[in-house]
């Protein structure tokens, strides 16, 4: 496992949180933050700061090109120890655990576990949302009679990224969930459920739930019911019933009761109240609760969530429909841009590219050119999501001559994902008719100055990046907090992170702008059909379950590299 670090010092930018009496002093929420390379617990005050902070990455697992998995034993270990590393820290500066009074957690989205319900066992290890080992499978599914219609149900069109084609390849390929599913044992789950289940003891009180935001991810709940969709279920259940796999109930993000409570541990018996994906939990954490509110977390990933309000609004453009929050019953809905590869990016030019052990280093090799020197990076790592949806390609640079240098590609990896955020905006625009006169951003990569201000000159409106960036964490504690009565409403959270906020305005000429996108542009247009005539996946062609069973272990427990501070 990766080392471990207790930190609070560069969690917040600018002014560190003043310290005031009152009774308010003695309330506080953890929030479990379970993201895609590492795992937070921390917990905030009722302003909405946070006291303590423990982070802990974890191994990432890459058995084949493409493949994506994670250890779910040890991303519960992970969020075992960042409660101890937090609590540690949180008692050491006077504070005492019995004021935390609930929990929320919010996780990766659409990464996949399967367990068998009787052993509590995960019987794989889990599939990542970036994996596109079912590149092949989705095209496959797409060509059968009725595709065309399940987006207009459960919000998202078929491709890699969401739950189902993981659940059907894993049923393919590892004979051990064959074996259970046949015996009808399987359960599935999203990391949500595969969290409380285990945080709440696993097989003893089998807490087996999925708040709406994770399952809106899946492809298999009705996004307007909220329930399991039964055309979802019959469309899949071409070679195995999905009706023979035991799914989590689903239930709103705040509540009292279904979460069930932590186990074990520092925190034990402390109730886990609420609970939303990640990207729902920053949105919720900007306070994104006005219909036309929008925020873009660059993270591993990017997403761009944009509030449309009570009612789902389907894209005609390549964005998908998902369930923002709901807190008392009334789903709130939300337009997204999803990209696959934002601080995924930076990362891969740290650890496979060796240009430097740390992220912001990245962000300073890129200001030592002036602009990317005419090369173009299409981060097609896991093909390109919104709004292009193209799977048939991969990781592409143009434009590469003599005077490219490591700058130019540090640039180019940072743009890419600023010319994805302007094509996803110009596809909401179309979408909803309005525009957007300012976009609130988070996430680690938002910790880029370089990538802020390139962002705000290529979609030309002011970016508004907040000083406390742990918002997912923020978002997730709110959403415990409202059924916790920590908060009563949105009202009361009118003062929660709000200071200390950079404007970055766009700087550069519209015309130099355009000339940017344009390039972008022909760069996608280029890269498409890379893979179009490869067997992408023969593994799963060829149905060698054992094959399949092996390369889930060759990697695990492969050392990720040293955290950085
Ligand atoms: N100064 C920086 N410049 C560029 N990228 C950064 C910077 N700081 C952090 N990142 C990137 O942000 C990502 C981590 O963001 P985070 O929001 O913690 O992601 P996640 O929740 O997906 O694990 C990493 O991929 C890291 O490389
Ligand atoms: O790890 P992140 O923060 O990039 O978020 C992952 C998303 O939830 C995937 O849909």
């Amino acid at each position: 496992m990766s080392s471990i670090v207790s930190r609070l010092s560069n969690l917040v930018v600018g002014d560190q949180p003043t310290k005031v009496a009152s009774a308010d002093d003695k309330m506080f929420v953890g929030s479990i933050d379970q993201g895609t390379t590492s795992t937070r617990f921390l917990i905030f005050d009722k302003k909405g700061e946070p006291i303590a902070i423990h982070q802990e990455e974890f191994s990432q697992i890459y058995p084949n090109p493409g493949w994506h998995e994670h250890d779910p034993d040890e991303i519960i270990e992970t969020i075992e120890s960042c409660i101890e590393g937090a609590i540690r820290q949180f008692e050491k500066d006077g504070h005492f655990r019995e004021s935390i009074r609930c929990i929320g957690v919010t996780n990766q989205r659409e990464t996949t576990v399967l367990w068998d319900k009787t052993t509590g066992e995960a019987l794989y290890n889990a599939i990542v949302w970036t994996d596109t080992r079912t590149a092949g499978l989705a095209k496959e599914l797409k060509a059968r009679p009725g595709s065309e219609k399940l987006q207009g149900i459960c919000g998202e069109a078929i491709s890699s990224y969401p739950s189902v084609t993981k659940v059907l390849w894993m049923l393919k390929n590892v004979d051990k969930v064959r074996k259970v599913y046949e015996a009808g044992n399987l359960a599935f789950g999203t990391i949500d459920t595969w969290i409380m289940y285990k945080l709440n003891g696993g097989l003893e009180k089998n807490v087996f739930v999925s708040d709406q935001t994770n399952a809106s991810r899946t492809m298999f709940m009705d996004i307007r019911s909220l329930k399991y969709s039964d055309e979802m279920l019959d469309f899949f259940s071409y070679e195995y019933d999905m009706r023979k796999i035991a799914f989590p109930e689903i239930v709103r993000s705040a509540d009292i009761k279904a979460f069930g409570q932590i186990r074990s541990g520092p925190l034990a018996g402390k109730p886990i109240t609420g609970c939303l994906g990640d990207q729902s939990a920053a949105l919720v954490g900007q306070k994104g609760f006005d219909p036309g509110a929008a925020k873009n977390t660059y993270g591993t990933g990017c997403f761009l969530l944009y509030n449309t309000g009570k009612e789902p609004v389907f894209s005609q453009h390549g964005l998908l429909t998902t369930v923002a929050y709901n807190f008392d019953g009334s789903p709130v809905y939300a337009l997204e841009g999803s990209i696959a590869v934002a601080g995924s990016g930076v990362k891969f030019l740290m650890h496979n590219m060796g240009f430097s052990h740390a992220s912001h280093k990245i962000t300073e090799l890129a200001e030592t050119v002036q602009d990317n020197g005419g090369l173009v990076f299409v981060t097609a790592f896991s093909g390109l999501f919104a709004p292009y949806w193209i799977d048939d390609t991969q990781g592409t640079m143009f434009g590469i001559t003599q005077h490219t240098e490591r700058g130019h590609i540090a640039r180019a990896t940072l743009e890419a994902v600023c010319f994805q955020t302007k094509a996803i905006l110009d596809a909401m625009e179309q979408d909803s008719g309005k525009k957007l006169a300012e976009l609130k951003v988070d996430g680690g990569m938002s910790n880029s100055a370089l990538a802020m201000q390139t962002q705000a000159d290529l979609v030309q409106i002011p970016i508004v990046r907040p000083r406390m960036r742990e918002t997912t964490a923020l978002g997730a504690a709110i959403a415990a907090g409202f059924a916790s009565d920590v908060w009563k409403d949105f009202e009361e959270l009118k003062d929660v992170n709000t200071s200390g906020q950079t404007v970055f305005e766009p700087k550069m000429h519209l015309e130099d702008s355009r000339k940017m996108l344009k390039k972008w542009e022909k760069a996608v247009a280029m890269c498409k059909g890379w893979t179009a005539e490869e067997k992408t996946d023969e593994a799963e062609i060829n149905g060698d379950a054992a094959q399949a069973d092996e390369m889930g272990k060759v990697t695990k427990g492969k050392e990720q590299k040293a955290i950085e501070i």
